[in-house]
């Protein structure tokens, strides 16, 4: 795999125009971009018509989080509008994983499952659910349900790719935001890495969105980030 494509610009905007900026700027650098549910809702899905149109790929990380019969419904819509990748909650369940896993078998679009999202501690799992189990636990715990599940991977942050990577191997993905250079404010993100210590940390791919969108010059921003996956892959 090319370098470049290990990482995934998030496109985190509440309006197209701004979006394409951000697009246009960096298409030379960037292969991948993601749209999430600000951007999807606020250009009524066109972005990722925009994205397609330049042949770059689009991560669809709208986190389906619904009944067996609405997940499929809205997974088969992410897999009609051809995106690379989408996601779901694998919180919920092995019946809706199952599911939607049997959509995209003999498929090119990846179907992965958001497992602790990397705005939370273990102590947010402990006021939530009252566990006393760690981050790291629920994720290798929800990360099984989807591998067995027959998903293609996960979303899960820096810290716990290494471990998920040893157990499944090289084709269940690890998809990982948190991620943050040194160089940058960490934001709303908890459990963070920086590109290059997340890539040695065996994240097939790393999302970074604010420090590079955000950033007076974000194609520097990029090549910055891009320099240090490279470093981290030779
Ligand atoms: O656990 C998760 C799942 C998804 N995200 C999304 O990734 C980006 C990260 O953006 P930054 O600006 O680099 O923080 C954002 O779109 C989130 O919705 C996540 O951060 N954590």
């Amino acid at each position: 795999m090319n370098y470049k494509e290990k990482l995934i610009v998030a496109l985190d905007y509440d309006n197209l125009e701004s979006a394409k900026k951000t697009i246009d700027e960096l298409k030379d650098e960037v292969e991948i971009f993601k749209v999430g549910l600000e951007l999807f809702l606020n250009s009524y899905g066109k972005a990722v018509d925009y994205i397609h149109s330049l042949e770059k790929k689009v991560f669809l990380d709208l986190k389906f989080h619904d009944i067996p019969n609405t997940t499929f419904a809205a997974s088969k819509f992410a897999i009609e509008k051809d995106v690379f990748m989408f996601n779901i909650h694998a919180s919920v369940g092995s019946e809706t994983m199952k599911k939607v896993a049997e959509l995209t078998k003999n498929k090119s679009q990846l179907a992965i499952a958001v497992t602790v999202l990397t705005s939370l501690t273990d102590s947010n799992l402990n006021e939530m659910f009252s566990t006393t189990k760690t981050t790291k636990e629920i994720v290798s715990q929800l990360a099984d349900l989807a591998y067995k599940s027959g998903l293609n991977g996960i979303v899960c942050s820096p810290l716990e790719a290494k471990s998920v990577k040893e157990k499944y191997g090289k084709n269940f993905k690890t998809i990982c935001p948190g991620v943050r250079p040194k160089w940058a404010a960490k934001n709303d993100q908890k459990r963070v890495m920086t590109p290059y210590e997340a890539i040695k940390n065996n994240c097939d791919y790393i999302v970074v969105g604010r420090p590079i969108t955000k950033s007076d010059n974000p194609k520097e921003a990029a090549k910055l980030v891009l320099d240090e996956i490279k470093q981290a892959i030779i």
